[in-house]
């Protein structure tokens, strides 16, 4: 049975400490064996505690939330409104229920379990793509003109975001054995990365939409690590948030991991949005102010 997070923080003892409270991640400074490793001191602490289920966001911040039906004019969506549920205010993180059905998870397991190949990530340095201890996981690519069910979920990406998909990469499946992870990461390119997207002439990744596609029974939370946050999959949920400012600048408290799945298997899809595009659908805010903290 898998419990919400605050469930889970009333049934455990809660460990929120003070020292541990929100607190923004610097950039990656060195790499020991090409690996970025350098967590702060105590984010692997907090990464291992967030997976755990021994550290959440405190009762104050978790009573401001709330959850609603939205339909955001679209006709589709006033007969059949999505169901949101913020999970954190800011950075704004989004969870939408039921927005996958069995029948879609099915076929697109389905699809994606032939060419499932050990997942990549991109060297800091180089820029080339590698195999890395610190994600562990196997991963396919989906194209839309493959299957109408692709399609369909790149347009209710579209519903949930407000953005174009029209510049996003693939839908990518993702499946996590037991020992699979992936540990704390941005999803977006920083300055000075070696190659990040510019072949694909997008610019950066904007958002984040996450499928769960499975639940998993023990273990296999996403958790990030500058908020103290953790989301437990639920299978057919999907978690959304943005990666960047409307500046363009990378938000560091959206850094975020895979913890090990337990027991089980775990199985996500990923749909990343890009900048290009999104200029008339999420404009530039002015008043926006970003810490130096964060830029530095
Ligand atoms: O599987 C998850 O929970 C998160 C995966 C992730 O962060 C990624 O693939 O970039
Ligand atoms: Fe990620």
């Amino acid at each position: 049975m898998i419990f919400p997070n605050h469930q889970r923080a009333q049934g455990n003892k809660l460990y929120y400490q003070e020292e541990l409270k929100k607190s923004p991640a610097k950039e990656d400074e060195t790499l020991v064996n090409n690996v970025p490793t350098s967590l702060e001191p105590n984010e692997r602490e907090k990464y291992e505690m967030l997976c755990r289920g021994d550290l959440s966001i405190p009762p104050a911040v978790q009573a401001q939330l709330k959850c609603r039906y939205v339909h955001r004019n679209v006709p589709y969506l006033r007969l059949m409104p999505l169901k949101e549920e913020e999970a954190y205010l800011q950075p704004r993180i989004l969870l939408y229920r039921d927005v996958m059905y069995d029948s879609e998870i099915d076929l697109i397991k389905k699809m994606a379990q032939p060419r499932l190949r050990r997942a990549t990530v991109q060297n800091y340095k180089t820029g080339e793509l590698e195999i890395a201890h610190y994600r562990i996981s196997k991963s396919a690519w989906l194209r839309e003109p493959e299957h109408p069910v692709v399609e369909r979920i790149s347009k209710r990406v579209e519903y949930m975001t407000g953005l174009t998909t029209s510049t996003a990469e693939e839908l990518q499946v993702v499946n996590y054995g037991i020992g699979g992870h992936y540990e704390p990461h941005y999803d977006f390119a920083r300055p000075g990365e070696a190659n990040a997207f510019k072949s694909l002439g997008t610019g950066n990744r904007v958002a984040t939409v996450l499928f769960y596609m499975s639940d998993v029974a023990q273990g296999g939370a996403t958790v990030f690590t500058s908020l103290n946050l953790s989301l437990w999959p639920e299978k057919g949920t999907a978690a959304f948030w943005h990666n960047l400012h409307t500046t363009s600048d990378g938000d560091y408290y959206t850094r975020h991991a895979a913890c090990p799945v337990l027991t089980g298997s775990k199985w996500v899809s990923n749909k990343w949005l890009h900048e290009a595009g999104q200029e008339f659908l999420r404009p530039c805010d002015p008043n926006e102010v970003i810490s130096k903290q964060e830029l530095s």
